[in-house]
């Protein structure tokens, strides 16, 4: 059977946009609308000319670009009342952007066109209609139906002229807006039904759905929609969008490709880029990853209790309903006082332990005895291996320290300058080393006192970077009294790893934690220790 093809519509460039907290540049949204061509979806919905110069530049910048297959839409309103189309500075806008798509909202519900255009009902329908004709002279028309949900079950039969008058005009999409996002796939798969038989005597016309997430149903509206017949689905990259967000094109390419039968996305095209392709919209929209994202979080695919290792061990299909590197993401087992034996032997691996169940209970006993103390090792792959080491009396320290003293303060009430020292003394071989170093604050002092003071010694330890640092209060009762858990991310040309320390103090729970990333360096490398 040959599958049908859902057309991919992005709108991350314009709607995701209009998520709180994001703010693309130009250079982002031209390095988005390449990712999401490379990728293979349909439609790249750019942004709204009329709105600012930065989406006008865009349009100008991206005709520069091969995108493929992958047609680029400017995005407006229909034109103002009582003004011609021909003349209205949207539309001018639009056209001006010379793209081989426009698309337009209107207005569906009666409500919002006598309450907030404040127009009468007919002169609606004129702005859709005129302003769908006078583009389609110049682009291919997407009508974006805005409220249709909303407007069909206040007035079925006014919401349906809407949608006449666009296709009457040329459009060749109707998109029907879910635009408040509230409503129930039930309600979703009833409207696109109606609107979709209501339209049967315009065959050239097609039907899209664009959901909002406020119901937390964006992506189960949309599928909704698939299954009566849109073939079109709009929404984002990450779900980002107005107020809680689009559909998460991730999860629907995702379910439309790997779970529904009979549909197919990008043309047929691998999911394997879309975990990359998430992250890096993250990344350029300077939003945090949601580990608990579907298909492509981190997290999904980590398994922490016990007894799902166990059986994952035996057959990942016991707790993951598809393969993580069908959309290019990878299962991780996580460490922790959830654990069995199966965590430990999972992630333990290149240790060889997997048929000694008493080392096993060992390492188990000092992860839920550790993580009694706030420890957490989940992130901090290398001070879990090194605790292996120790349990396993393989552990050879490079150096032991002997003390430190970190100050910091101000150099002068009146200039306010900030400083920080930090004093080490440390053993390596059969030296007691000194050594002082000053840095942008206390953990950055100790830092670089500590590898001014190995480097000669190890020399290895030239390329180690500090990526990350993370502080947490790990019981959140006791004020600035409580326990701190610093997690220190170092990467070097190779790999990256995560160490931790717990402690009252935040700066020697920093410097355990630094600590094991040089300690997990060193070991990594098989360096002998100095003697
Ligand atoms: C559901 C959606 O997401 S639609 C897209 C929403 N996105 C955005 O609004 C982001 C970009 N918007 C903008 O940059 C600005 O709002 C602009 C440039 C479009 C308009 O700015 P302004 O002219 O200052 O108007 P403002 O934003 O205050 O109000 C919207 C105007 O558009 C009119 N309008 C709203 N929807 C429509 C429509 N579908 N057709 C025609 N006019 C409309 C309103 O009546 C109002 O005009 P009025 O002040 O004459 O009554
Ligand atoms: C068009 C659009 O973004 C909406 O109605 O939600």
């Amino acid at each position: 059977m040959t599958s049908k093809p859902i057309h991919i519509y992005d709108t991350t460039l314009r709607d995701g946009s209009q998520g709180e907290g994001v703010s693309f540049s130009l250079n982002d949204k031209l390095q988005i609308a390449l990712r999401l061509a490379e990728t293979g979806v349909d439609f790249i919905e750019g942004g709204y000319p009329l709105s600012n110069e930065k989406d006008v530049a865009f349009f100008q910048e991206i005709q520069e670009h091969d995108l493929g297959d992958t047609q680029v839409c400017a995005f407006g309103m229909t034109r103002r009342r009582g003004v011609d189309a021909a003349d209205d500075p949207g539309m001018k806008a639009l056209v001006a952007a010379r793209t081989p798509v426009i698309t337009v909202v209107g207005k569906t519900w009666d409500y919002h066109a006598t309450e907030v255009l404040r127009v009468s009902l007919e002169e609606n329908l004129a702005m859709i209609g005129e302003s769908v004709q006078f583009l389609a002279g110049h682009s291919a028309v997407i009508y974006d139906a805005e409220h249709f949900f909303d407007g069909y079950r206040a007035n079925p039969d006014y919401a349906l002229q809407t949608l006449r008058a666009a296709a009457s005009g040329g459009a060749t999409v109707m998109s029907l807006c879910d635009t408040n996002g509230g409503s129930l796939p039930e309600q979703i798969a009833e409207i696109t039904g109606a609107a979709i038989d209501s339209l049967r005597d315009y065959p050239g016309v097609t039907f899209g759905i664009h959901c909002h997430n406020d119901s937390e149903l964006a992506v189960a509206n949309s599928l909704a929609a698939v299954d009566v017949g849109a073939t079109q689905v709009q929404g984002t990259i990450n779900g980002i969008g107005e107020r809680c967000g689009n559909a998460d094109l991730i999860s629907v390419m995702a379910n439309l490709a790997l779970k529904k039968k009979g549909y197919s996305v990008l043309g047929g095209r691998s999911l394997q880029p879309l975990t990359e392709l998430s992250r890096f919209v993250y990344e350029t929209a300077n939003l945090q990853w949601r580990g608990g994202q579907p298909f492509v979080g981190q997290s999904a695919f980590a398994h922490k209790g016990g007894m799902h290792v166990h059986a994952i061990n035996k057959a990942a299909s016991t707790y993951e309903h598809i393969d993580p590197a069908l959309v290019g993401n990878e299962r991780r087992i996580l460490v922790s006082e959830l654990s069995g034996r199966s965590n430990i032997v999972a992630v333990a691996n290149k240790h060889s332990i997997e048929d000694d169940r008493e080392i096993q209970d060992k390492i188990l006993a000092e992860v839920v005895r550790l993580e009694n103390q706030g420890f957490q090792f989940e992130n901090a792959g290398g001070s879990f291996d090194l605790l292996i080491k120790r349990v396993l009396g393989t552990f050879t320290p490079h150096f032991s320290p002997i003390k430190y003293r970190v100050v910091a303060g101000e150099t002068s009430a009146d200039e306010k300058d900030v400083y920080a020292e930090a004093i080490l003394k440390i053993r390596v071989g059969d030296q007691d080393c000194f050594n002082a170093a000053e840095g942008h604050g206390p953990v950055n002092a100790l830092d670089t006192a500590l590898r001014e003071t190995l480097l000669p010694s190890y020399p290895q330890l030239r390329d180690m970077r500090l990526v990350d640092y993370k502080v947490r209060v790990v019981d959140n009762g006791a004020g600035t009294a409580a326990s701190t858990r610093v997690n220190i991310e170092s990467a070097d040309h190779h790999e990256s790893w995560g160490t931790i320390g717990v402690s009252d103090n935040i700066i020697e729970a920093s410097f355990q934690a630094l600590i094991d990333s040089v300690e997990y360096k060193l070991h990594k490398e098989n360096v002998t220790p100095a003697t």
